[in-house]
């Protein structure tokens, strides 16, 4: 699926500026940006809830917007499900048979009893917890090719959210979904996720893969032997962190180089590090920027 150059306005502020992205299949991405930055209208955009102002998602070629009936191969599971309240597991398992060929009910039958979700209910006995993971079952076994998922881990105990985690890189495997999935628990999408896409302002700040982040940036821990830091530190990294002297710091360009320069000062210590989503959304998302102040 390709979303090419999507634009929204909504209520005449502009949310989202030619937008474009690819999702291919059996790839989990990750879309993260702060409160407010059009994820969730994003998201609308590609379900076709939303018409884009400009643009187009076009599936296999076709635009979505002249083709609704490809419509079935997405599924958005947005982040309140509340209307299904008042009906039951079956009632809402009839529905969206009625809506999606593909749904898969021996799956979902399996993975009811996997997580251990009574099917003799209805929607609403369910915790917020279950209703979670209910609907996330629900959504992987309509085995639709595009995933849509806004929040979806809201209330899940951290065992059924490991186990859950889990399932998700086993199915996307084995069903070449591909999954865009926003949560503001980084460390959650640390676990599945190949790719993160960062929403900032309209528009997309960043895209990359984490196994070529992994690959190519750097986080270092690093003290030197004087309180001053060397000016290439402060004009080649990014500074994430300081704990008095120890100063941790991200590089994602060139790294061999600046590796090589910081060697040469002897620093008294250097450690190289994990980088984490949460490092990323750090340094291009957050306002207060960490300081180098000099002690
Ligand atoms: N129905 C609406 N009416 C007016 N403004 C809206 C509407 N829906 C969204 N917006 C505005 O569009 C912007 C993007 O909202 P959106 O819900 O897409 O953000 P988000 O990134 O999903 O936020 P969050 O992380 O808080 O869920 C916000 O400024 C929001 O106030």
């Amino acid at each position: 699926m390709i979303i090419e150059n999507v634009s929204k306005k909504i209520e005449g502020n502009l949310v989202l500026e030619n937008i474009t992205l690819e999702l291919k299949p059996g790839e989990i991405t990750a879309l993260i940006g702060r409160n407010g930055v059009g994820k969730t209208t994003l998201f609308s955009l590609i379900a076709g809830l939303y018409l884009a102002d400009e643009g187009r998602v076009l599936m296999d070629g076709a635009d979505l917007r002249k083709n609704p009936a490809l419509k079935k191969h997405i599924f958005f599971l947005q982040d309140n499900m509340n209307y299904f309240n008042p009906y039951s597991v079956k009632s809402v398992v009839k529905i969206y048979k009625n809506v999606y060929a593909t749904f898969d009910e021996a799956f979902f039958d399996s993975l009811m009893e996997r997580f251990e979700l009574p099917k003799n209910v209805k929607v609403l006995t369910f915790s917020k917890g279950r209703k979670a993971l209910f609907f996330m079952i629900l959504a992987f076994a309509l085995d639709v090719r595009y995933l849509l998922l806004d929040e979806p881990m809201e209330g899940l105990d951290v065992i059924v959210k490991k186990q859950l985690l889990q399932f998700i890189l086993e199915t996307v495997v084995e069903r070449h979904t591909s999954v865009l999935i926003a949560s503001h628990r980084l460390d959650e999408l640390e676990m599945v996720a190949d790719r993160v896409v960062v929403l900032k302002g309209t528009k997309i700040e960043l895209d990359y893969y984490l196994e070529t982040l992994r690959d190519t940036a750097l986080k270092i821990q690093v003290a030197f032997k004087t309180k001053r830091v060397p000016p290439f530190v402060k004009q080649e990294s990014q500074l994430l962190s300081r704990d008095g002297r120890i100063f941790t710091l991200l590089i994602t360009s060139q790294a061999d180089e600046f590796v090589n320069k910081l060697k040469a000062e002897e620093p008294i210590l250097y450690q190289e590090m994990a980088i984490t989503i949460e490092d990323i959304f750090r340094v291009r998302l957050a306002d207060d920027k960490v300081d180098y102040y000099e002690i």
